[in-house]
């Protein structure tokens, strides 16, 4: 079942078409890798689909909701590539905080928290504010706070940068836990060995088009490519 649907979508970054009539459909529980040149409309993707850029024309579909609906802000989670913490919550009250805005408080969810940061080997951090917390330390907890929602799309720019090669295999396993909960992984990366048995299909943007799409048999062909 598709439950991102993306119809000729277009987009301008000041005076540039970012996206120039882009079609995607994602299905539940597909690991799609975005890939692309730098300038390729990657970014602006991500940002349109979670509304902090407006398009142009087309549209946008999440379980069939529509971009202006609660429904489909609810149904999708975006992991930048630069953290955004604010200075004045600690680590925990950045997992409670992302918790609160997607209505999933929970006992179960702070478990979560606790697996997770053990998993990424910051569970002595939880107190601590951004400004004490080292590059990677902060990327762990942007990419915790996003981990922790359960929703059907999730969205992720270059998840592996930064991190060391421990967190790199638990974020690999992480990503393996929400494939099969059915919950569909679209993300940009060039580290497309840590994506080895994890991703379905990669999809290639020039230009802010679809120009060439495959499985996952072409994955030596694209570390050649961009390794
Ligand atoms: N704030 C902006 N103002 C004007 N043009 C922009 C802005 N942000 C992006 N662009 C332009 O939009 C196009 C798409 O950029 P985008 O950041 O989406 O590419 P990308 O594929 O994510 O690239 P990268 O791999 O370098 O992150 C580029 O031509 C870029 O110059």
């Amino acid at each position: 079942m598709a439950i991102l649907t993306v119809e000729d979508l277009t987009v301008k970054q000041g005076e540039t078409l970012a996206l120039n009539g882009m079609n995607l459909s994602v299905e539940t529980g597909e690991v799609v890798a975005l890939i692309g040149h730098n300038g390729a409309g990657k970014s602006t993707f991500f940002k349109t689909v979670m509304g902090m850029i407006d398009l142009r024309d087309g549209s946008i579909e999440i379980d069939g909701f529509t971009k202006d609906s609660l429904a489909y802000k609810q149904r999708v989670v975006y992991i930048p590539e630069q953290p955004f913490l604010l200075p004045e919550l600690t680590v925990f009250q950045h997992f409670q905080l992302y918790l609160e805005s997607y209505q999933q408080h929970s006992d179960e969810k702070v478990n979560k928290i606790h697996e997770l940061t053990r998993r990424f080997e910051i569970a002595d951090q939880l107190d601590q504010f951004p400004l004490q917390l080292s590059k990677g330390m902060k990327q762990k907890v942007q990419l915790i706070a996003g981990l922790i929602i359960d929703a059907p799309v999730l969205l992720i720019d270059e998840p592996f940068v930064g991190l060391d090669i421990y967190a790199q295999q638990e974020l690999t396993s992480i990503l393996i836990e929400k494939k099969q909960k059915d919950q569909a992984v679209i993300l940009t990366t060039h580290q497309f060995d840590q994506l080895e048995g994890v991703m379905d299909r990669y999809v290639m943007l020039h230009q802010g088009k679809v120009i060439k799409e495959g499985d996952r048999t072409d994955l030596g062909e694209l570390k050649r490519r961009f390794d």
